[in-house]
């Protein structure tokens, strides 16, 4: 498994008749890891779980799992809820299908920093796949900070975390100065992906890297090689346009600019997410 350089959480096409488009994922799934992905995340928020259905997100995984064998590349799968005892469960679905699991700070119940981490240490000790902590606290409701970061990185089980808290804050700093041995801290907010390379981030988790895929990747080993001045101005303009990817809730612009491009049958998002607007998705496409 490798979490490092660009994971890229691939959407859910759909088709006309509403239905996934699996053709179309298959596709976006091989184009991601033949320019430079070293991996894929399948239902991440960008996939628009919340609206699948189990036999939908089985055929996601299957199509996502198949072309990641074929390539020799690692999956993430996203799983579990803000309910302990059913994220065991599902983790438990993903013995040989994953070579992680991406689990969300429990939303919504605001259980605690403390609860957090009990939810976590549950889970370790029950999962058959390593766990990538998703925090997310403009999602979630639940901020967790370097402290409790840390400890959650020390238990067993737990490989990295997806870290989205919309800026770089000071809780940001302090984890990457000093990570737990092994813990792989990826960015989950694609403007702030070069600057928390610069910190020492071992890479990102990014809807943005379905467009420029190589030059995200490029970005990552750029910074990885101090090669400063290359990555700081890459970052910056990669920035730009992951900014404007995320003017309208994600993936909405993200589809639209896909489907201008002819590489989804149809810019279709499910409620209660609503289609882009056309200007929004022409802003990104004069940045291509
Ligand atoms: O699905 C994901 O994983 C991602 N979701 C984030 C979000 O929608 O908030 C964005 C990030 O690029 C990856």
């Amino acid at each position: 498994m490798n979490l490092s350089g660009v994971l890229v959480p691939l959407i859910t096409p759909f088709a006309e008749d509403g239905e996934i488009a699996l053709a179309a994922l298959e596709d976006l799934a091989y184009a991601a890891l033949d320019e430079g992905a070293t991996g894929l995340v399948a239902l991440g928020t960008t996939a628009e779980v919340a609206t699948l259905a189990p036999d939908e997100r089985q055929a996601v995984v299957e199509i996502c799992g198949r072309v990641c064998r074929e390539r020799g590349a690692t999956l993430v799968v996203g799983a579990g809820s803000s309910d302990t005892r059913g994220s065991a469960a599902a983790l438990l679905a993903l013995k040989d299908r994953a070579d992680a699991a991406l689990v969300t700070v429990p939303s919504f119940v605001r259980p605690s920093e403390a609860g957090v981490l009990a939810h976590f240490a549950a889970l370790a000790q029950e999962t058959p796949v390593p766990l990538v902590v998703y925090n997310i606290p403009y999602r979630t409701g639940q901020s967790v900070g370097a402290a409790t970061l840390r400890r959650l990185g020390e238990l067993p089980m737990v490989a990295g975390v997806k870290h989205a808290v919309g800026g770089v804050d000071q809780d940001t700093v302090t984890l990457l100065a000093d990570p737990p041995e092994g813990f792989a801290v990826l960015a989950g907010d694609d403007p702030f992906f070069s600057a928390l390379l610069a910190l020492g981030a071992s890479g990102g988790i990014l809807a943005s890297a379905h467009l420029r895929t190589a030059r995200f990747a490029e970005l990552a080993r750029a910074w990885g090689a101090g090669d400063v001045a290359h990555a700081r101005a890459l970052g910056h303009r990669l920035s730009v346009m992951s900014a404007s990817l995320f003017a309208e809730p994600n993936p909405t612009v993200l589809k639209g600019v896909l489907h201008a491009q002819g590489r989804i049958p149809t810019a279709a998002v499910r409620l209660p997410l609503i289609p882009a607007s056309q200007a929004s998705i022409d802003a990104v496409l004069r940045l291509l």
